[in-house]
């Protein structure tokens, strides 16, 4: 495998532009996924408190060959701890399970618009920053308006914004927001969960390059600046999926793609969604 390039973010931290997805990946099978993933290659896990395997996560990065230092994690608040006390212990918790003296990325994972409280919570995440142990921190699932008040009303601004982006869902405007603002944007459900792999235009992208539908859809996003982590349980596609650098897409493959944009999420959209369990 090329060697994975890394995105400068706002802070001076770098962060390989492919990691690995974790969620829907069993407590009971995160350990192995994990360990396969470090053995193809990945230096980037992407976790969640929401996804109940951080311990997991942890005891893979403790019983590799690793450095833990040489691991980016990045993992993010839960929907039930946006006031700063919760936070701030729910942020201890998860040091405590992954293991870590501390992370590289802490999100906040849903603005929660209902709730009302996000600045509130990012002046918590904010507190984590100044405290070291989180080198960066951002936001995920925000629409340009919420960044816009994070920015207007507290200090630090987020170095990432990771949202649903993927062929059906390419989402430009909150891109190009993101990109003057100095925020990477990072792509969850990059292949959109599988559902654009038989999409006729990228099925025929695949066979110009000899690759195969979902290495078209990653060297897209790579392309387009996005930092992706496909989940995979699949030891073969949890390979595939990091064999996207010996490969170009021409501008009119990216154009192809980038028109396949019909505004379907595969997910909850960020205004309406509210759920705190
Ligand atoms: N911030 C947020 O709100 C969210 C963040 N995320 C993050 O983004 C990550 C990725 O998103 P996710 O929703 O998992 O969706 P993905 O777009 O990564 O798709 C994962 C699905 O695609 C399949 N797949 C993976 N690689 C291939 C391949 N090469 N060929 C065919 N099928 C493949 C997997 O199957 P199999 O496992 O069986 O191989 C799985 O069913 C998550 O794991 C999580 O870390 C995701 C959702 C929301
Ligand atoms: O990270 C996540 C995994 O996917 C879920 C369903 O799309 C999201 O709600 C959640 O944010």
């Amino acid at each position: 495998m090329t060697e994975i390039p890394n995105i400068n973010l706002n802070n001076g931290v770098h962060i390989p532009q492919l990691g690995f997805g974790t969620f829907q990946i069993k407590p009971a099978d995160t350990v192995e996924a994990v360990q396969r993933a470090f053995d193809a290659g990945y230096r980037h896990i992407d976790t969640a408190q929401m996804y109940g395997n951080e311990k997991e996560v942890g005891q893979a990065i403790a019983q590799s060959a690793l450095d833990p230092t040489d691991v980016f994690v990045t993992t993010k608040l839960n929907n039930n701890k946006h006031s700063r006390d919760d936070a701030l212990a729910s942020f201890d918790t998860s040091l405590k399970d992954l293991g870590l003296e501390r992370v590289d990325l802490f999100l906040i994972h849903w603005p929660l618009p209902a709730v009302g409280n996000f600045v509130d919570t990012w002046r918590a995440m904010e507190e984590i920053y100044q405290s070291g142990r989180a080198r960066s921190i951002g936001v995920s699932n925000f629409q340009a308006h919420h960044i816009g008040r994070l920015l207007a009303e507290t200090t630090i601004p987020p170095a990432v914004n990771q949202i649903e982006l993927h062929p059906y869902l390419v989402q430009s405007e909150l891109h190009a927001y993101n990109d003057e603002h100095g925020i990477a944007t990072q792509a969850w459900s990059p292949i959109a969960k599988g559902l654009v792999l038989d999409d006729p235009t990228i099925v025929t992208v695949a066979l110009a390059h000899n690759k195969s539908a979902a290495q078209v859809v990653l060297r897209w996003q790579i392309q387009l600046g996005n930092i992706v982590f496909p989940k995979s349980a699949t030891p073969a596609r949890i390979q595939e999926n990091t064999a996207i650098f010996d490969f170009e897409l021409d501008d009119s493959e990216m154009s192809m793609i980038s028109s396949l944009d019909r505004g379907q999420r595969t997910g909850p959209d960020p205004d309406t969604f509210n759920y705190v369990p």
